[in-house]
């Protein structure tokens, strides 16, 4: 059946039974390339069925159809013209992970971060109206996704006007870890009571069918079909569906990496030491200590390692849901009593909560730790999920410290002496092996805006923050370079360390490196610190252009912006002589 499927066109005149056969022929599909192709699993098995009736009743692309957050949106892809090519899933010069705009004209609006689509489907459906065309417009969210801010702020809107448009909330009863909140208890009862939350914000509500039926499916399209104005459909799904192993840990099952899909068993562990790995280790050690210390995270504990934390203080550690702006707003409440909080947030979701850093936290002074995961390059996720941008939007803001960790000792000396700092307090680390101390660790407090050096040149100066510091300085010690060069590791980028610039300006060439984008990044902190102690050499700044970076692995992405260390060595050898 799915040999025969090219596109939407090819389903449509598909009856229940053969549509059954395809949904099981596209689970199996994915399966497959899955298991040597890694990816999101979990949530594509669950909506197979959805995806196949939505693409038969409606007519995609002239109806428009959005995918909340898209790590679900595989079947979509493969449906839509993309089966042939689908082995390339995240890998680079493949298809992206999430639906992007430039990809197919059945990807109608680029998403990765979740809670966008109502938003957006409600965009362009007051815009059918506008030019008076008469089309359909469907957004897909899930349960977890509905619940945050940008998605209620949507509802309310969506609520208040009578245009065509139908949410469809696939309810599997889990985000990416158990789901939580008073929404979600709402949702385990919506079939029953009446009126519900939707409906009192304006939506018709239309449910709850199951999301696996073909014949419930299409009986809800064709309801929604009878009614005018704003609608929403309440699916009950099952996360993995179709694959046990999948179905019974849908935590591990949401993104698991290369597997047997025969056994089931897991292929792809990381046998080094992860930033993750210290980090969990970390906090375990300093919430022992210090009793105030809390831990937050905005649906993300098994990503941010806290499910070990969790368990030790289960007092302690608060999941909020998909709500980012809330979790640093309630930190900063946090501190105001005495409490001292650890937000651990990916650099990509901070981006939510930039206005809640200045204005709750950094312009109060509120002593919130920010432990931003996931900074820098984060490989197959691609553009909606590398951390470009945290050094140049947390660098701009007044009494916030921002660090950057170059091995384990600093990263856990960093979270040590955050506690005691009484300011707000950043510290990023990337999704990476990490470079591991050879000593014993034991806890130590660094002097904030304190810099290092690592090996004591003379022809040329290197500024570099984070792993890239690890990674120069084993470019230089493999290469007898360690004479010519003058390398300075800053785990703080912000305050910098100014005195030792000072010792710089004898240099020619002063290069910096940083694993973020350039723009008011920290080469140009470093440019702007130097110009004004006079400096007459040349600073060249090394880190992300400014465009956006696609999708491959970290290795991948690297080379191809010249992070990487043949293209390092290359620079250095280009300017030591100059
Ligand atoms: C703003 C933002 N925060 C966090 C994430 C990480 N994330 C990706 S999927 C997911 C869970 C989504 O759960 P749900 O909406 O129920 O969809 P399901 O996976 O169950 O289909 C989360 C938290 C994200 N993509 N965007
Ligand atoms: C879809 C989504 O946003 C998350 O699943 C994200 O891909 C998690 O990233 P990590 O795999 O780095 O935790
Ligand atoms: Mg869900």
């Amino acid at each position: 059946m799915l040999e025969n499927i090219q596109y939407p066109k090819d389903l449509r005149q598909l009856s229940i039974p053969e549509m059954e056969l395809l949904a099981h022929e596209l689970r199996e599909f994915i399966l497959e390339t899955l298991s040597i192709k890694p990816g999101h699993l979990g949530a594509n098995l669950g909506v197979v069925e959805l995806t196949i009736a939505l693409h038969h009743y409606y007519q995609t692309p002239a109806d428009l159809l959005v995918w909340d957050v898209g790590h679900q949106a595989y079947p979509h892809k493969i449906l839509t013209g993309r089966k042939d090519a689908f082995d390339t899933i995240r890998q680079q010069g493949g298809l992206a992970g999430f639906p992007e705009r430039k990809e197919s004209e059945y990807d109608t609006f680029g998403v990765g971060h979740s809670s966008t689509s109502i938003s957006a489907i409600l965009g362009m459906a007051r815009a059918s109206k506008l030019k008076n065309e008469n089309r359909k417009h469907i957004a897909v969210i899930g349960d977890a996704s509905i619940t945050s801010g940008m998605a209620m702020e949507a509802l309310n809107h969506l609520g208040d006007t009578d245009l065509d448009v139908t949410i469809i909330l696939n309810d599997n009863s889990i985000g990416i870890d158990p789901s939580m909140g008073a929404l979600k208890t709402h949702f385990a009862h919506l079939d029953q009571q009446r009126p519900n939350f939707f409906e009192h914000l304006g939506l018709h509500f239309i449910g709850t069918f199951d999301g696996h039926s073909f014949t419930e499916l299409l009986k809800a399209f064709e309801l929604a079909d009878k009614i005018n104005g704003p609608k929403i459909i309440h699916l009950k799904t099952i996360k993995g569906k179709g694959y046990e192993k999948a179905e019974l840990d849908q935590v591990k099952w949401h993104a698991p990496g290369k597997f047997d899909k025969l056994t089931g068993e897991l292929l792809s562990g990381n046998k080094q030491k992860t930033y993750q790995d210290v980090f969990g280790e970390s906090m375990i050690e300093l919430m022992q200590e210090n009793r105030a210390m809390v831990a937050i995270t905005p649906a993300m504990l098994t990503g941010s390692n806290l499910v070990q934390v969790r368990e030790k203080f289960p007092d302690r550690v608060f999941d909020v849901g998909i709500a980012e702006q809330h979790s640093v707003t309630f930190a900063a409440g946090l501190v105001t009593q005495g409490i001292v909080p650890y937000v651990s947030i990916y650099s990509t979701f901070l981006q939510r909560a930039y206005d809640q850093v200045i204005h709750d936290v950094a312009l109060q002074n509120l002593a919130v730790v920010f432990c931003i995961d996931r900074a820098g390059i984060v490989g197959s996720d691609g553009a909606t999920h590398h951390g470009y941008f945290d050094i140049s939007f947390l660098n701009s803001i007044p009494n916030l410290v921002v660090s950057s960790p170059r091995n384990e000792t600093d990263f856990r000396n960093l979270l040590y002496t955050a506690q005691f700092t009484s300011r707000p307090f950043a510290i990023r680390y990337p999704k990476n092996a990490i470079d591991l101390s050879d000593k014993a660790y034991s806890p130590a407090l660094m002097t904030i805006g304190k810099s290092e050096t690592l090996s004591f040149g003379t022809q040329l100066a290197i500024c570099s923050t984070g792993k890239l510091s690890s990674r120069i300085l084993e470019i230089i010690r493999k290469n007898q370079l360690s004479e010519h060069i003058h390398l300075i590791d800053f785990a703080f980028i912000k305050p910098l360390d100014l005195d030792v610039l000072e010792q710089l300006k004898s240099f020619g060439y002063i290069l910096t490196y940083e694993d973020g984008i350039m723009n008011g990044g920290f080469g140009e902190a470093i440019r702007k610190a130097m110009a004004a102690l006079n400096y007459q050499g040349n600073v060249l700044t090394f880190g992300y252009p400014d465009s956006f970076i696609l999708h491959a692995t970290i290795e991948e992405l690297e080379q191809q912006i010249g992070l990487d260390d043949e293209s390092i060595l290359l620079n250095i050898r280009q300017f030591l002589n100059a």
